[in-house]
């Protein structure tokens, strides 16, 4: 079972869930007339994008992007990557891009300036998860669920080497997770 790995639950499905209501009321109030395009960056945004849009009581689109970072399972590499591109014409469109974190701000940075590059008539981000103490770049979300502190998280969309994704929390992994890796 999944929950044996885990050392720390940050936030529960419960808190998660309320949450995500909330931003949902917000971004509904903010988009009205508005038809935005919400754009999905894969892998770790699913969970979040899903419950995310049935809290938003607006006409939207959906479409989604998928950049790689990350070098190793824990360290930025960096550079960002396009492994997916949007299959939508972002000219003129106001743009929401949801992501499960910000942590050193390279992602949504590289996106960001992409985006408006491509003339999107505006781009806000909401993000589940906010690191701030991670951060190597300016970068700050529009929306945000909740603040984590600088320890490596998983559940609700975030892996661990491509697990944990599927926890309807989010939490921390016990050491002895890591030292039975490769
Ligand atoms: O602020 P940053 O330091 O750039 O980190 C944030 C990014 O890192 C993770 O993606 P990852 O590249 O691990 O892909 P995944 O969503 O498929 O797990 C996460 O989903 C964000 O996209
Ligand atoms: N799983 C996971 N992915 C990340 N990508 C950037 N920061 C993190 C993190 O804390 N956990």
């Amino acid at each position: 079972m999944l929950e044996k790995d885990i050392e720390k639950v940050f936030y529960s499905e419960a808190q998660i869930q309320e949450r995500v209501k909330v931003l949902g009321q917000q971004i509904s109030e903010d988009y009205q007339d508005k038809n935005p395009l919400v754009v999905g960056v894969l892998k770790g945004a699913v969970p979040f994008l899903a419950d995310l849009v049935r809290a938003i009581n607006v006409h939207l689109e959906m479409d989604f992007m998928d950049v790689s970072s990350y070098g190793s399972a824990f360290v930025s590499s960096g550079e960002v990557r396009i492994l997916k591109d949007l299959d939508t014409v972002v000219e003129g469109r106001h743009i929401i891009l949801v992501e499960d974190i910000i942590d050193s701000g390279r992602t949504l940075k590289y996106l960001v300036e992409l985006l408006k590059h491509r003339k999107a008539a505006s781009v806000k981000i909401v993000t589940m998860l906010d690191k701030p103490e991670g951060r190597v770049v300016d970068m700050e979300a529009d929306y945000i669920g909740f603040d984590v502190p600088n320890e490596f998280v998983v559940g609700y969309g975030l892996d661990y080497i491509e697990n944990y994704r599927n926890l309807p929390y989010i939490g921390v992994l016990k050491p002895a997770v890591y030292e039975n890796a490769d």
